[in-house]
């Protein structure tokens, strides 16, 4: 299994750690623009292969795609971060050129990958894939439901005062600081619900503090996160790479599904060798319909300031 990176910065440095060291996949190929800083990366990357145990290969390139032939996945990470103050679709001006450019040259030298989107703003940048690389529609998968689900589970955890092993949850809809949906009743401790444990003032901390997870440590780091989201690309590569048929909220195109048509929305699917093997359909309250269909709106206005 080839997987290729692109974006040899925080997220996608991180990306390639994880998936080399949990040692599922032969080679990791870093991309970036500038010069030297993929290759860089890639060096320090392997010298740690004896060290952590993995027998990955890691290499990097600046911008030669021939080296990214035949990737089996590809995950991009290209692109600029916010800074405190900022939203996600404040990125949009300067992101979607460069996602657009990197899918041409992904989708050239290996026309049988899989892209998994990270950069932002992820709903929109997903969207954008699915308009301009041709790919069918199971070979694009947006990452953010799989981060927001692990914060949603650390909140939790936090707020039941429990490890965080005992706790189950899921994060759907757009992955933005208000589009966000916790999936509060769904959200158990060992099979109970939390919402038997955490009084109204606890589960609206929980909702609250989960949506802005991505805002509140890019006020504490001034850049936003890469280790939670890098380990979560690595999850989703794994459940491709071995055929896991994991559950994993994703980012995908959707006709139909939960009301909503023409856009990509985090929804639960199972993710296995095909890249996305089906969209779940799960029943949601009238309250959480409600605030799935707010979020879809808002990332169909963003959408909308797309050129193709
Ligand atoms: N979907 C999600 O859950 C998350 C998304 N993100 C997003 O991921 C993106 C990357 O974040 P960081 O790694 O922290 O940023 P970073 O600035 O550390 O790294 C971005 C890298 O992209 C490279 N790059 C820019 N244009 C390129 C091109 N045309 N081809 C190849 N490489 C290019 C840059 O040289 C840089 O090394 C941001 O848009 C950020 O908002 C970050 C965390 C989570
Ligand atoms: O917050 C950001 O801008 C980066 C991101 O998407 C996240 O960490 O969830």
């Amino acid at each position: 299994m080839k997987v290729t990176v692109v974006g040899a910065g925080a997220v996608g440095a991180s990306c390639a750690e994880y998936i080399a060291m949990k040692n599922f996949c032969s080679e990791v190929v870093l991309v970036d623009i500038k010069e030297g800083f993929a290759e860089g990366k890639a060096m320090d990357l392997m010298q740690t292969a004896s060290l952590n145990g993995f027998d990955t290969k890691i290499t990097g390139t600046t911008g030669d795609y021939s080296k990214t032939a035949g990737s089996h996945v590809a995950v991009i990470t290209s692109g600029i971060p916010r800074k405190p103050g900022m939203t996600r679709e404040e990125l949009i001006g300067i992101n979607a050129g460069i996602v657009k450019e990197v899918t041409e040259n992904l989708v050239k030298h290996s026309p049988e990958v899989i892209i998994i989107v990270v950069s932002n703003p992820m709903d929109t940048m997903a969207y954008l894939v699915h308009k301009t690389s041709g790919l069918p529609k199971n070979r694009i998968i947006g990452m953010g439901g799989a981060l927001d689900s692990a914060r949603f589970k650390y909140r939790l955890a936090e707020a039941l005062e429990s490890p965080i092993s005992d706790v189950d949850g899921m994060v759907i809809a757009a992955h933005s600081d208000t589009g966000m949906l916790p999936l509060l009743s769904k959200a158990t401790r060992n099979g109970v619900p939390v919402t038997e444990f955490l009084d109204e003032e606890k589960q609206k901390y929980v909702i609250e503090e989960t949506k802005v997870g991505g805002a509140t440590l890019t006020k504490l780091l001034g850049t936003s996160a890469w280790y939670a989201p890098g380990a979560a690309v690595s999850v989703m590569v794994q459940a491709i790479a071995c055929d896991q048929k994991k559950m994993i909220p994703c980012s995908l195109m959707l006709e139909g599904e939960y009301g909503q048509n023409d856009i990509c929305l985090g929804v639960p699917a199972i993710i296995g060798a095909n890249g996305v093997e089906k969209i779940v359909n799960i029943t949601l309250t009238a309250e959480e319909q409600l605030k799935f269909a707010e979020a879809a709106q808002a990332v169909r206005d963003v959408n909308g300031d797309l050129k193709f």
